[in-house]
């Protein structure tokens, strides 16, 4: 602007995990929106792709860059000249990024001056910066779902209504249905479930399954974490957990069902017996599209539906004996306190032995459930809802320790 005012209606960015599949399609929502409205200012990734970001910090000109791998600063250096030079930018062109490194620059990131922090971080390890964000009063567009999964009641208490606008396709799906009626309405919310690459099978037909065969996912194109925990249905029973802690909905009134299609996103049951479902193709860029310009849509963030062929739509029980992960992860729910951070802190642990190669597939769930049934009986008692950070970070760590322990794993803490 000549002024040197941000055009009206600007949004200004900062995108944690940018460098993964939620931050890549966020950085195409914005490189597409018809309005070009969002502006990128901060970037934080864990270090791995350093060309990549160094791209991504250039062409949107960011003033901050957080890596939490801190010796990884020197090669975003060097990969911010090269990338600079690829351009054909001279000294004057362009001015370098301030870069932030460590174990908080993700959460110092997030604290930065933008209208909207998109938290697409793998693991727990993105609670801290939920809770910078949303202390600092951002509009967080969460895609992390393990901070509220480990920190609900931490989340909950650092956000003011509105606050948080999800991502996850499910719970855009039921924030959108719920513009049709007030929660005081909702008799359930229904949870649609792809059921992965395994759906059909019998648990005794899980064995020998290869981290290639579990990373196929057949409707969606994501990270390798949650597309593991898609195959296991875990990613299921920590969605049904971030459903209650996002809508308030007691744990009785949700419901999973499976949808192979994965076009009907999730749906939302109404105590009239009516039902609102979203649907659209699996497209992620739609609803990180929607968080970023919440309330308002993007226009063509993603191609909607063709009604031109005949097509079918099923919607199938879940096999629970099969896939025991939800029914776990709504017991962890239900017991609350640190119960859930539990759950989940073991099977990221149990993922990634899974995906060295160290644990077979069925041994994913099963050890999870061993580790949470220790932690209920054990001097690791949940803690009803008077959280505390120590108390996830505590709890987090004997399950990590736990897990690895089971694992045979002479794994180091500190992964
Ligand atoms: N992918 C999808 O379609 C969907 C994902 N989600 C959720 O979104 C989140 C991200 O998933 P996805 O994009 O698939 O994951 P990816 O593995 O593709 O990307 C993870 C991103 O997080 C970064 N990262 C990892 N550790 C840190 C850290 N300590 N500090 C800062 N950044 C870090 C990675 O950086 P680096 O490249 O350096 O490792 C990478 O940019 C998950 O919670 C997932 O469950 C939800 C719905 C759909
Ligand atoms: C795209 C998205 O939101 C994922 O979390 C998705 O839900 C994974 O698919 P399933 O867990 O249903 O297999
Ligand atoms: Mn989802």
């Amino acid at each position: 602007m000549s002024d040197g005012q941000p055009p009206a209606g600007e949004r200004s960015l900062v995108i944690l995990g940018s460098t993964g599949s939620i931050g890549t399609q966020a950085l195409d929502v914005v490189r597409a929106d018809p309005r070009q409205r969002f502006r990128v200012v901060g970037l934080a990734a864990g270090g791995g792709r350093v060309e990549l970001l160094a791209a991504q910090a250039l062409e949107h000109r960011v003033e901050v860059v957080a890596l939490s791998r801190a010796t990884a600063a020197q090669d975003l250096q060097l990969a911010l000249y090269a990338e600079a030079q690829r351009r054909g930018w001279s000294a004057g062109d362009y001015a370098l990024p301030k870069i932030l490194t460590g174990p908080d620059a993700a959460a110092e990131v997030a604290a930065w001056p933008c209208d909207v922090v998109l938290n697409g971080m793998t693991g727990s390890v993105g609670l801290g910066p939920t809770l910078a964000a949303l202390r600092a009063g951002r509009t967080l567009a969460l895609a992390n779902k393990e901070s509220l999964v480990a920190g609900g009641p931490l989340v909950r208490a650092a956000a003011r209504p509105g606050q948080i606008v999800p991502v996850d396709s499910e719970h855009s799906a039921l924030a959108q249905c719920l513009r049709g009626g007030g929660p005081q309405e909702v008799r359930r919310l229904v949870l649609t479930a792809s059921g992965g690459p395994f759906r059909g099978r019998r648990r005794d037909e899980l064995a020998g399954i290869t981290p290639e065969q579990a990373l196929a996912h057949p409707t969606w194109d994501m990270g390798p974490v949650v597309t593991i925990n898609s195959a296991t249905l875990m990613n299921k029973g920590l969605e049904v957990i971030e459903a209650h802690e996002l809508f308030g909905v007691p744990y009785e009134r949700i419901d999973v069902v499976v949808h192979p299609q994965s076009v009907v996103h999730s749906m939302v049951e109404f105590f009239d017996g009516s039902t609102l479902a979203q649907a659209s193709p699996p497209d992620m860029r739609l609803p990180i599209a929607l968080a970023l310009g919440w309330p308002d849509r993007v226009e063509g963030a993603a191609a909607g539906c063709d009604w031109t062929a005949a097509r079918s739509w099923e919607f199938l029980p879940l096999d629970e004996e099969a896939f025991p992960a939800v029914a776990l992860a709504k017991a962890a729910g239900t017991a609350g306190g640190t119960a859930p951070a539990v759950l989940n802190a073991a099977n990221e642990e149990c993922v990634a032995a899974f995906l060295a190669g160290r644990l077979p597939f069925a041994g994913i769930v099963d050890t999870v459930a061993a580790v949470l049934s220790e932690h209920r009986q054990g001097e690791h008692e949940p803690l009803g809802n008077a959280l505390t950070e120590a108390d996830v970070v505590s709890a987090e760590s004997w399950a990590r320790a736990r897990a690895r322990e089971l694992l045979g794993a002479a794994v180091e803490d500190g992964g």
